[in-house]
């Protein structure tokens, strides 16, 4: 776990070997304690050099233990000893300091790090504190307004940046392991007192506690409602008005506020389901680590709209080719000024320069016989798309993969069509699409093994967080988000008001209540597809009621609301007003309050108060009841993979963990008592049903969330 050698005859070198990024397990914590006792006590060790194998210092503490008790040294002891001891003791740092890791730098005399390095403390990422001394020693070295931004956001820096900050003695483009040695060399002879920076008096600001407030008031409004970062914030404040040893106390006692709470155990969740939503695997036992990808160089879009113009930057930022496809010269001519524009500002912002020279624009498929994908991103319309595959199966050459970006249409029919069923997959994408982080990768039936697993390949090239997920009306996401939006409207009919809902849901943490988000997205989409699919219009029976549809309750509120004209920010108007068309200041409209009594009197609704409890209950809960369905169908592989949807695409709060995260952390038999109350409630309601799945968990015992696959993997996939 660390291994010790003597180097240039008078230098102890301590190499931390705990694959793959050398966290400070247990083990490695005992191997650092046994090695530095080594050389404090081997009259030939002059000075100490730490590093990490393979080119990484240290990914910090090992997260995985944080769900057991604690075993092996605890770290503030073993890095205290670190630093009063009487040899000069050099970080090397290569590839990553992070958490622990670069708290272990911190207690180091010296720092040289290579110029590729990313050094931070994100522990706030994972609802804890930098507890190991980073909230003492930091502030100490670089002052308490850098210091409060770097562990309030858990920020990576560059060795660059750190160099400027004064956390780091030196930047090498060689080999930071010998140069650590060279230095160390040279520092025998040096005093170390002043290098000791738990000793160091912190800078202070005159206007302490105006700074601090002024952060605390930034990261209220950045984090409704997250713990961590205020803890940090208190944290500093010992900093800067306690000596160390009383200081880390404080830290101490802070931590230990945060280590069991519910927003850290969600975080750390959402950690690993990041990690584990890229590992797919198939019935037929094809998976990500044995199923090869093509390289991809060059790839077509065809569509220039909003989603069209979001996935060729995502393309072209990452150094493929890309053709773009347009049906009308005014609109090639639109998406190729709006493309160019967005891939000049995104460069500009990144500080390099803007690949215009791999984007080529056309109106003709004819252009695209040579490229080795195709991702199609015309109108959500099936006959439409379906002819665009018909073309391309005759077009391209016959190894080209054909890709949709539809948000919920049968990726399995539009296979169909082609000559090459093994080669479509859906890549649906989330607007904006060159912004937002999810890629849902849509497995077909007949998708090959080689072809998901370019597409998963290629999301991560775009930097995409990617989850493979079956073939379904709206696959994951976006079947999920029915009956949720349901919920909130059906909550309006009974008495709640648009604002009402979204701040209840903003206040757990959503980015955006549904209302607003609905606004944003724009309304007419929904309202053309509830009219494509008979819930409006001429094909509903006129003896139908108005409130029910196909047997169940339907709410024609947003419909209403359409027919208006307000679909949302783009009009100025939606469920709420704005200054201007395509404003963003969402203001409670007059008009809205109206309709909602003209409607409830016309159906003779009393209306009632809504508590947000309720409100909460009734949308997650019915959202969660979904995903259970869905994992039953074999649409996702697991509730991680839901999870990581609903975070990266639906703006879930991450210290909720996600939809299935936040139900098992509720209690699975609470929810399952609510479902069935609500269902009780409004039996002509189906999503209010509680899910077999659910109940066979919560008949089981409700194990935890990782465990849910053991029940279900005896179910059919569609994956
Ligand atoms: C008193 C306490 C005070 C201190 C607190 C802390 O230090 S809190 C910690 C503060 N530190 C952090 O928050 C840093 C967290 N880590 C990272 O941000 C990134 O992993 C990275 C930038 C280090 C490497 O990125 P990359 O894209 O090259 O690689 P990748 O991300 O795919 O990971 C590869 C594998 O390593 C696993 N794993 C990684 N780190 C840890 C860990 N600390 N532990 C355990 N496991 C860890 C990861 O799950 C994955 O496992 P899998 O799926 O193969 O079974």
């Amino acid at each position: 776990m660390a291994r010790y050698e003597l180097v240039k005859r008078s230098v102890a070198l301590i190499t931390l070997t705990n694959p793959p990024v050398n966290a400070l397990s247990s083990a490695v914590r005992h191997a650092i304690a046994k090695s530095m006792e080594h050389a404090l006590n081997d009259p030939k060790v002059k000075a100490v050099v730490i590093c990490g194998e393979n080119g990484r210092f240290c990914g910090g503490a090992d997260i995985r233990e944080f769900a057991g008790p604690l075993r092996g040294p605890p770290l503030v002891p073993l890095l205290d000893a670190i630093e009063a001891g009487e040899k000069p003791v050099v970080a090397a740092i290569e590839g990553v300091a992070l958490g622990g890791g670069f708290e272990l730098a911190l207690v180091c005399h010296y720092r040289i790090v290579h110029f590729k390095a990313r050094l931070g403390l994100p522990e706030v990422t994972l609802g804890i504190l930098p507890a190991a001394g980073g909230t003492q020693r930091l502030p100490r070295l670089i002052g308490i307004p850098a210091a409060l931004e770097l562990i309030t956001t858990g920020r990576h820096i560059s060795a660059q940046e750190a160099l400027k900050l004064g956390i780091v003695d030196q930047v090498t483009e060689q080999n930071a392991c010998e140069l650590a040695v060279e230095f160390a060399l040279r520092a025998v002879a040096k005093p170390l007192s002043s290098r000791r920076v738990s000793m160091l008096t912190t800078p202070c600001p005159p206007d302490l506690d105006a700074l601090l407030e002024a952060v605390t008031m930034q990261v209220k409004r950045k984090a409704r409602g997250v713990m961590a970062p205020l803890a940090c914030i208190q944290a500093v404040r010992a900093a800067a008005t306690m000596p160390y040893s009383k200081g880390i106390k404080r830290e101490s006692e802070l931590m230990a506020t945060l280590f069991n709470s519910g927003q850290a155990r969600a975080l750390q969740y959402c950690f690993f389901a990041q990690r584990t939503a890229g590992k797919w695997t198939l019935p037929s036992g094809a998976q990500w680590n044995n199923s090869k990808p093509r390289e991809i160089r060059s790839a077509a879009i065809i569509g220039l709209g909003t989603m069209g113009r979001g996935i060729v930057v995502s393309l072209a930022r990452v150094g493929i080719s890309v053709i773009a496809v347009e049906s009308e010269k005014k609109l090639l001519e639109t998406g190729k000024q709006m493309v160019i524009g967005m891939l000049e500002r995104d460069a500009k912002r990144r500080g390099v320069s803007a690949s215009l020279n791999l984007l080529k624009f056309t109106l003709s498929l004819q252009d695209l016989k040579d490229v080795d994908l195709v991702i199609e991103a015309v109108f959500e319309d099936m006959a439409l798309k379906k002819r665009v595959f018909q073309e391309l199966s005759k077009v391209c050459r016959p190894a080209t993969l054909l890709c949709t970006n539809t948000s919920g249409l049968d990726v399995d029919a539009l296979a169909g069509v082609t000559d090459r069923p093994h080669l479509v997959v859906g890549m649906h994408f989330f607007s904006p699409a060159h912004v937002m982080k999810l890629l849902e990768v849509v497995c077909g039936p007949r998708s090959s093994s080689e072809t998901i697993a370019t597409a998963m390949s290629l999301g991560k090239r775009m930097g995409k967080v990617s989850v493979a997920v079956g073939n379904c009306p709206g696959f994951v996401g976006n079947r999920m988000l029915k009956p949720y939006l349901d919920q909130a409207t059906f909550l309006l009919e009974e008495g709640a008001t648009p604002e009402q809902i979204d701040k209840a849901l903003e206040d757990f943490g959503f980015a955006m209540g549904v209302f607003r988000m609905s606004d944003l997205a724009g309304l007419d989409v929904g309202w053309r597809v509830r009219k494509e699919s008979g819930l409006i219009g001429p094909d509903v029976d006129p003896k139908n009621p108005p409130r029910r549809r196909q047997g169940r309750r339907y709410c024609p509120i947003p419909d209403m609301v359409c027919e208006q004209g307000r679909f949302g920010q783009k009009t100025g108007r939606g469920w709420y007003m704005y200054d201007k068309p395509g404003g963003t200041n969402a203001k409670p409209d007059p008009l809205i309050q109206n309709l909602l009594e003209m409607y409830r009197s016309r159906y003779g609704i009393q209306p009632r108060n809504i508590s947000d409890q309720e409100i909460i209950e009734r949308c997650l809960f019915a959202l969660a009841n979904e995903g259970f369905r869905i994992l039953e169908d074999g649409i996702a592989a697991r509730p991680e993979d839901i999870d990581v949807i609903y975070l990266f695409g639906y703006g879930f709060p991450r210290h909720g963990g996600g939809p299935m995260f936040y139900a098992s952390m509720v209690g699975l038999e609470r929810v399952l008592e609510r479902l069935e109350h609500y269902h009780q409630a409004h039996p002509d309601v189906p999503h209010l049903e509680p899910s077999p799945l659910l109940k066979k968990l919560v008949a089981c015992g409700s194990p935890p969330v990782q465990k849910w696959r053991e029940h279900i993997k005896t179910m059919h996939s569609h994956l």
